[in-house]
């Protein structure tokens, strides 16, 4: 992997960051000569892109009492050289030093400073050099309203390392926040930017390196960062590609799912058709006795059982003969309705790895999630969307907003591998965390999630038929997987456009556009 890859993956808090810093200099790199190489790689990348034309762009430029404000300046006076119309709006008096030097020297080459950020309003461009990774306690006041103001102008703004009001590590706005069009992060990936919660403030983001050397990153994350920023890369490392020349299809995986319900018959083929994605070698499919002729019509090559079914058309029980115990992976939930407990405590007093999804985990949490799990030998994964988690773990309620932090403190209670699904889904187990950088919101979407069940199910029993031992990095493709199928579809279709029916018909083309040399 080339270092443009690596550092793709990775994702610092603001203490972080600041003892990687902290060696640079203690290296002996001028803190003078750091400011100027990466305001200069800012600068260049702001003038690709909004090339000055024989009409000069204007800009205006929000700076900030610290290093972030320095960044700010120093790209002021280079597009300035560089013919722009640069405008300075700077509401601070207490510099720090270098900050202050390069206020001084903009100011004796006769940039514009403007009084109220007002000014500012008929500027083409503004760029945002208020704070960065500094940022200590809430945005209040004068300041607080002219990023409001601000906000109001739709304009283009880029922000320099993160958008000024953002808590560097939670992506929590502190009293206000910069709504940016782009975000360039300078170094490495703040966390804060992985957060749903972020997202509206960002805007475009992207990574600014300045060739931070590898041995300053990994005194401090060690050589396999504890929270880790999902690329192709990753993807390509652990997607289960090519296959071994000689198999068979039990030697692929044999998922077993138990879904659907009278009520709920289509989540059932979602489920299914999310795991015929996955490649999985064999798939068998438990429903209500009654679903039988719709399964098989919908998947073919699929063995469907058909079950005993309640009064209402959820499962009861398995017929006799079918041993749990056979199968490399179960994944059971999607619409079965809360009726089918009985199934659910089957299928966790099995020693098999199990997914549950959807009623399965509203079931689990009426069991008591610490508890059942406790008891688990087998690896379990919990795929819950934000109401699912808080039924599965109330008294993590108080860190819904700091999702991270959630599903970390959600696999250490359990054991198991959770996965929050989100705009940015995370993924932790007891010693790491994961996040999709990458999604759309065209997946927000009935039935979406029900493929993502099949996918990973499928994908989990292809790695137990493989005795891998990165069950974890299973859940993360599928998570990944899923997320690009939406986009690429989006991409197609448009954001209306992608039914989760249709979602199950991009799964295979992303493999093919992303991985072709694996083909
Ligand atoms: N880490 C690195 O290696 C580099 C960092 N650089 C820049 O330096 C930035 C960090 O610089 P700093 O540590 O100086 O921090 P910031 O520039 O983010 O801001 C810190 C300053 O803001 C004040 N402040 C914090 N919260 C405030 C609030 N709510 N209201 C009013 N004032 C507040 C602080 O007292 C301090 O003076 C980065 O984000 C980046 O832009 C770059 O210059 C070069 C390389
Ligand atoms: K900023």
């Amino acid at each position: 992997m080339n270092r443009h890859e690596k550092i793709q993956q990775i994702a610092v808090t603001a203490a972080q960051m600041q003892e990687i810093e902290g060696r640079i200099f203690a290296g002996g790199m001028p803190v003078a000569a750091l400011m100027e190489k990466v305001a200069g790689l800012i600068y260049k990348r702001v003038q690709s892109l909004f090339p000055n034309s024989s009409v000069p762009i204007k800009v205006g430029f929000l700076i900030g009492p610290g290093h972030n404000g320095g960044d700010g300046l120093v790209v002021a006076r280079e597009l300035h050289f560089r013919g722009y119309q640069v405008n300075i709006y700077r509401p601070f008096s207490k510099l720090k030093d270098l900050t202050a030097q390069h206020d001084l020297y903009a100011q004796s080459l006769g940039i514009c400073y403007v009084e109220n950020v007002a000014d500012l309003q008929d500027c083409d461009l503004i760029i945002d050099g208020l704070f960065g990774f500094g940022l200590e306690r809430e945005i209040k006041d004068n300041l607080a309203e002219a990023i409001n103001e601000l906000n109001e102008w739709s304009k283009p703004v880029i922000s320099i390392d993160l958008p000024s009001g953002l808590h560097t590590d939670t992506g929590e706005v502190l009293g206000t926040a910069i709504k940016a069009t782009h975000t360039l992060c300078l170094g490495l990936w703040k966390l804060g930017l992985l957060h749903d919660r972020a997202l509206e403030y960002v805007g475009k983001a992207e990574l600014i390196d300045f060739d931070i050397p590898w041995t300053d990153i990994t005194a401090i994350l060690g050589e396999t960062p504890q929270i880790q920023r999902v690329t192709t890369e990753f993807i390509k490392q652990h997607l289960p590609l090519p296959r071994p020349p000689v198999t068979h299809k039990y030697k692929q995986g044999h998922l077993l799912l138990i879904c659907g319900s009278r009520k709920y018959a289509g989540g059932a083929i979602l489920t299914g058709l999310g795991a015929r994605g996955s490649g999985v070698g064999m798939l068998s499919i438990a429903v209500p006795e009654s679903l039988k002729p719709l399964l098989v019509s919908h998947l073919p090559e699929a063995l469907i059982i058909g079950c005993e079914e309640t009064g209402n058309g959820a499962i009861s029980s398995l017929p006799d003969g079918v041993n749990l115990g056979s199968y490399d992976a179960i994944a059971c939930g999607p619409g079965i309705t809360t009726e089918a407990t009985t199934i659910v405590e089957e299928v966790l007093a099995n020693n098999k790895p199990v997914i549950l999804d959807a009623d399965g985990l509203n079931i689990l949490a009426q069991m008591g999630t610490i508890s059942t799990l406790e008891k688990r030998q087998a690896t379990t994964v919990l795929t819950p969307h934000a109401g699912e988690f808080k039924r599965l773990f109330p008294d993590l309620e108080n860190l819904q907003q700091n999702r991270v932090e959630a599903v970390k403190k959600a696999a250490e209670l359990t054991g198991a591998i959770v996965l929050l699904k989100g705009a940015r889904t995370a993924i932790a187990n007891t010693s790491r965390i994961w996040i999709i950088p990458e999604s759309t919101p065209a997946l927000a979407r009935g039935g979406s999630g029900d493929v993502l069940t099949g996918l990973i199910g499928g994908l989990l029993a292809q790695g137990i038929a493989a005795n891998t031992n990165s069950l974890v990095e299973r859940v993360v493709i599928a998570a990944w997987w899923h997320a690009q199928a939406g986009i690429l579809a989006a991409k197609e279709r448009t954001e209306l456009g992608v039914d989760a029916f249709t979602l199950t018909q991009f799964l295979n083309p992303v493999l093919a556009n992303h991985f072709s040399s694996l083909l």
